[in-house]
């Protein structure tokens, strides 16, 4: 007979064996199968990482501009340790395949990050769930739609130049920076409001805003998540620390507000007062509700969902616009030539007056001052490609898959494989996609790619033009494929409604001694190097034209 105790010693060597099994199999037997084993990469120490130099753009320009020199445009980096090779490519044919392909998924890890925050709304979904809602949110992105936004973005945009301006009459000692980053946030919070829930936040008129607040501390909160609660989502309902508590809080927040907005929209639509056929209410969430209704009953998104989609376009939608905004507006004191000459252009053919009425319907929004205004549409695009408010982006292969390749792939030996052996990847790979180091390319750019040169854009180089390369206008910023921003001409119309109303009132200066770095948690920050703990901040000279 066993005694208790050797019973007990039994099991418990028992869970030790199988745990070294599991380390020794995750440690060694698995990476001596991972064909990326046989990719060439930049080596680290068995639990070393590549991802601080793949992720922070403060060093990643660097980093992939030497992973490529060393090893081409297609290898291998560590994760978290060499039991976690990972597939980094520059190559866009690879890159293609990858975001187009039905076998590449974003990972649970993301999903489930993204879940916490924003609920199951469509960044959350793969397959038939995500095509279903993708379909849903579609009519709410049309040139059509997006156009008639403008008008929101205008108001929301002299609602800010009258805020800057109060600042420089009373409220600031002369010569004093501003911090751009904190108005912009505010203004494209409100102007999200206006344009995609006919509600007003009114963010920019002081900090009380509830809304706006948890939103901020939200967005705070997942930038300081620990990567052992991105890696297990369930400690957090186990054992909630203070981080998971105040998103909790903050969700509460939002979604009580987003429950009223969905009730009173409904109500509205179902009255009599609203001819719900000829509503001329061209809000997301209307055009949502509408285009819910119009579908199959059995595929409608319930109530709650329909919430979860406006959190989701909420955090999709006015962080990622107010950071293009604020960069682009860097961009623009970095280089006071382009600001002069926007400015001038801007004065002569002046998009509204600093009104709302000069756009018309019928123009598509997109092309509303393109044509008109070459050079804020290439400042625009210039600014997007050097500084994607998204720096990359993540998938998992859920099959083993063959990935094609435009060029050779330097293996592990160092000698080099023809394209048509492409790359191997099995099942559980993540792939790191560079979408910053892909608009970087000198493939695409020439050599100065790495330059904020706008006028690019009025004579691009062949490969720029060329439709082999995925992305918009051959930039990678809004991604690629069936997962792409639906969100670009949105981005695209509320960033030239906001410098076309603020560039012929205020000249934008950089701060001396101030040099602004990039810190890239969910989305990448402006923040004043050695003073990170200030918080995230874009201050710059304003002066009044
Ligand atoms: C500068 C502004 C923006 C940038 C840089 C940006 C970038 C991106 C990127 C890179 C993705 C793909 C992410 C991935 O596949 O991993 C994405 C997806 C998405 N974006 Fe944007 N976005 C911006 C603005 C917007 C706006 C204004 C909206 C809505 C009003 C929006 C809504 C969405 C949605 C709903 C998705 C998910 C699409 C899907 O999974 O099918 N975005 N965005």
């Amino acid at each position: 007979m066993f005694s208790l105790s050797s019973l007990f010693l039994f099991g418990t060597l028992l869970v030790l064996a199988r745990l070294l099994a599991w380390i020794v199999n995750l440690l060694v037997i698995s990476p001596l199968r991972d064909p990326l084993r046989c990719l060439a990469g930049p080596e680290a120490p068995l639990l070393g990482s590549h991802l601080t130099h793949a992720g922070d753009p403060d060093l990643s320009y660097v980093a992939h501009e030497e992973w490529r020199k060393l090893y081409g445009k297609t290898f291998r980096i560590q994760g978290l340790g060499k039991f976690d090779y990972r597939l980094m490519s520059f190559d866009f044919r690879a890159i293609s395949h990858i975001l187009t392909s039905p076998v590449y998924e974003k990972p649970w890890q993301t999903r489930t990050l993204l879940s916490t925050v924003m609920g199951r709304g469509i960044f959350a979904m793969e397959g038939a769930e995500h095509h279903l809602q993708k379909r849903i949110i579609s009519p709410a992105f049309t040139s059509q739609a997006v156009n008639a936004l403008t008008p929101f973005f205008f108001q929301t945009a002299e609602e800010l130049r009258e805020k800057w301006d109060m600042q420089l009459n009373t409220d600031l000692p002369v010569g004093s920076p501003i911090d751009i980053a904190h108005w912009i946030s505010r203004a494209t919070f409100d102007a999200f409001g206006l344009a995609c829930l006919n509600y007003n936040f009114n963010a920019l008129e002081g900090e009380t805003e509830d809304v706006y607040l948890a939103f901020r501390r939200l967005f705070d909160l997942v930038d300081k998540k620990s990567v052992l609660r991105i890696l297990f989502p369930s400690i957090d309902k186990l054992w909630p620390d203070a981080v998971a508590r105040s998103v909790q809080e903050s969700l509460s927040i939002i979604n009580r507000v987003g429950q009223d907005l969905v009730t009173s929209k409904k109500i509205a639509i179902f009255s009599e007062k609203c001819d719900f056929a000829n509503s001329h209410e061209k809000d997301l969430l209307t055009l949502l509700i509408k285009s819910n209704l119009s579908s199959d009953p059995s595929k409608r998104l319930s109530d709650s969902d329909l919430l979860d989609q406006i959190t989701s376009f909420l955090f999709a939608g006015s962080d990622s616009t107010a950071l293009a905004l604020t960069w682009c507006l860097y961009f623009l004191a970095q280089h006071p030539k382009v600001q002069t000459q926007l400015r001038e252009d801007l004065l002569q053919s002046p998009p509204s007056a600093g009104t709302i009425e000069a756009f018309t319907n019928d123009t598509p929004a997109c092309d509303a001052f393109g044509s008109s205004l070459p050079l804020l549409d290439a400042v625009v695009k210039e600014s997007l490609r050097l500084c994607p408010p998204v720096h990359g982006t993540i998938r998992v292969a859920t099959e083993d898959d063959f990935i094609p390749v435009s060029s050779p792939v330097m293996l592990h030996d160092g000698t080099m494989a023809e394209p048509a052996q492409g790359v191997h990847i099995r099942k559980g790979s993540f792939v790191n996609i560079p979408i910053e180091g892909l608009n970087y390319s000198r493939e695409i750019w020439g050599d100065n790619a790495l330059e904020f040169q706008p006028e690019r854009w009025f004579n691009l180089p062949a490969n720029a033009r060329s439709s082999a390369f995925p992305g918009l206008a051959n930039v990678m910023t809004f991604s690629f494929g069936p997962h792409a921003c639906p969100g670009y001409k949105f981005t695209l119309t509320e960033m030239k409604t906001f410098i076309a109303t603020l560039l012929p009132h205020f000249e934008f200066a950089a701060v001396e001694g101030r040099t602004i770095g990039k810190y890239n948690g969910l989305l990448t920050r402006p923040f004043v190097k050695g003073h990170l703990h200030e918080g995230f901040q874009l201050p710059l000279l304003v002066k009044r034209v």
